[in-house]
């Protein structure tokens, strides 16, 4: 496998893209499927396993948490006999999920363990953890609200509130840990959750692996259950979806400067960027939604209003979309980007506007002035993989070349970017 760590310019010239293409593994599917084969004990055959780093990242994790794990035949075997860390340090890599849905489980050890992680991982906020970790027994030492998290053990269920509104990711992992730690009878209540979609693809993860599931009462309290659960009847097979996050990129291309087919999108998913959907409709291009495939491809674009705070994710390519979009499209929910891999509201405006695209931030929304051409230059990553694809899709009706500077980024979600859209006839050369 190619490294997706060493540095690389991609340089993109405008393109009309034409073909068929499948959407890569969803890493928001993949890191759930390995986190709930630990959980779990004995035997997960998992098909389409990811390649992104955030995915190599979870096997790592799970690993060192005493699961193993082989690929045969391009299935994920996982093998466990529930949570057991052997050493006393984990690494989560680059991801948000990764630390947030790890370190509950992390928890359930009785000793010491050091959670570590790299680049934009190591400035995000930890400090739930902090507030929450030590009302279910665990103490917890954190790097004032950063990594390293050092947590020790182990962690016991009980009834407690805890804040939604800056991510969902810390609500997946407790969930995945009380199902780990057969909690009976107890519940999380949740004040203003935000990303919910998130939340729904955990509790289907959950269920589908036959973890305990607890009751969702309106996203308000997840209650679980004084009935006990046989975790580990039968081996479970389970399919990483395609991806709606990754696949919004092709979608947009399409969109944008193309007549394309984008194959593996479960229409009937649970993944929040599904809702990509909605604002292709609106935004008047051609698309036909089938349940096996989208076909997609360009027609004159009109600005569109879009409510993405519970699929912030969809940021950067509706971004892009908007750009060609005539008049100003305005997206909701710029709170929901401040802590990702990059603060995504000033990296869009400052990237985008070096492509003379105008972005106007008014408290939580974006306004995106459309329809008034795009310049192709220099553009750079920000080291934020959703930053660097969303400046490849502009630059495909671009006026000149555009050079995205440290676009190895795309590799923590979608390693294969570049090589999927030149498959779709793109003109891209990496240097
Ligand atoms: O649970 C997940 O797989 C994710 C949840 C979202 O985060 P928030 O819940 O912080 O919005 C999303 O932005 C992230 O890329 C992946
Ligand atoms: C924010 C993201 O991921 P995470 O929070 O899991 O690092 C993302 O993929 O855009």
């Amino acid at each position: 496998m190619s490294d997706t760590h060493t540095s690389y310019k991609a340089t993109v010239q405008p393109s009309v893209l034409k073909g068929n293409i499948f959407a890569p593994a969803s890493k928001s599917s993949m890191q759930r499927a390995c986190a709930a084969a630990l959980v779990r004990k004995g035997e997960s055959n998992i098909t389409n396993p990811g390649i992104s780093n955030d995915d190599k990242a979870a096997l790592g994790v799970i690993e060192a948490l005493g699961a193993k794990w082989k690929i045969e035949d391009e299935i994920l075997k996982v093998n466990s006999e529930g949570v057991n860390a052997a050493g006393n340090e984990i690494n989560c890599g680059e991801s948000g999920l990764g630390i947030r849905m790890f370190a509950p489980l992390v928890a359930l050890n009785k000793h010491e363990i050091t959670i570590n992680g790299e680049g934009s991982l190591l400035t995000r906020p930890m400090d739930f953890f902090d507030e929450v970790l030590p009302a279910l027994s665990v103490s917890v030492n954190s790097n004032g609200g950063k990594l390293p998290l050092k947590i020790k053990g182990p962690l016991q269920p009980s009834n407690i509130t805890i804040d939604g509104s800056l991510s969902s990711q810390f609500l997946t992992g407790l969930l995945m840990a009380y199902a780990a730690a057969d909690a009976s009878d107890v519940s999380i209540k949740v004040i203003d959750l935000k990303s919910k979609p998130y939340v729904d693809l955990t509790l289907k993860v959950m269920q589908d692996f036959g973890l305990k599931l607890p009751e969702n009462r309106n996203y308000e309290e997840f209650y679980f259950p004084a009935i006990p659960v046989n975790q580990n009847a039968t081996v479970i097979d389970y399919t990483v979806e395609g991806d709606w996050s990754g696949g919004a990129f092709l979608l947009v291309a399409g969109a944008v400067n193309g007549d394309i087919v984008v194959k593996g999108l479960d229409v009937a998913s649970t993944q929040a960027d599904k809702a990509v959907l909605q604002a292709l409709i609106d935004c008047g291009c051609k698309i036909s939604i089938q349940d096996a495939q989208i076909e997609i491809s360009s027609a004159p674009l009109k600005a569109f209003h879009f409510n993405a705070t519970d699929c912030p994710d969809l940021f950067p390519p509706l971004v892009a979309l908007a750009s060609y979009c005539e008049g100003t499209t305005v997206i909701e929910g710029v709170h929901r980007l401040t802590h990702k891999e990059s603060n995504r509201a000033l990296t869009l405006q400052d990237e985008f506007g070096k492509m003379g695209v105008e972005i106007e931030l008014q408290d939580n929304l974006m306004l995106i002035k459309g329809g008034k051409g795009v310049k192709g230059t220099k553009v750079h990553s920000r080291y934020d993989h959703r930053i660097a694809m969303a400046c490849a899709v502009a630059a495909l009706k671009a006026e000149g070349d555009t050079e995205i500077e440290e676009a190895q980024a795309v590799g923590k979600s979608y390693p294969n970017f570049f090589e999927h859209i030149q498959q779709l006839g793109a003109k891209v050369e990496k240097a």
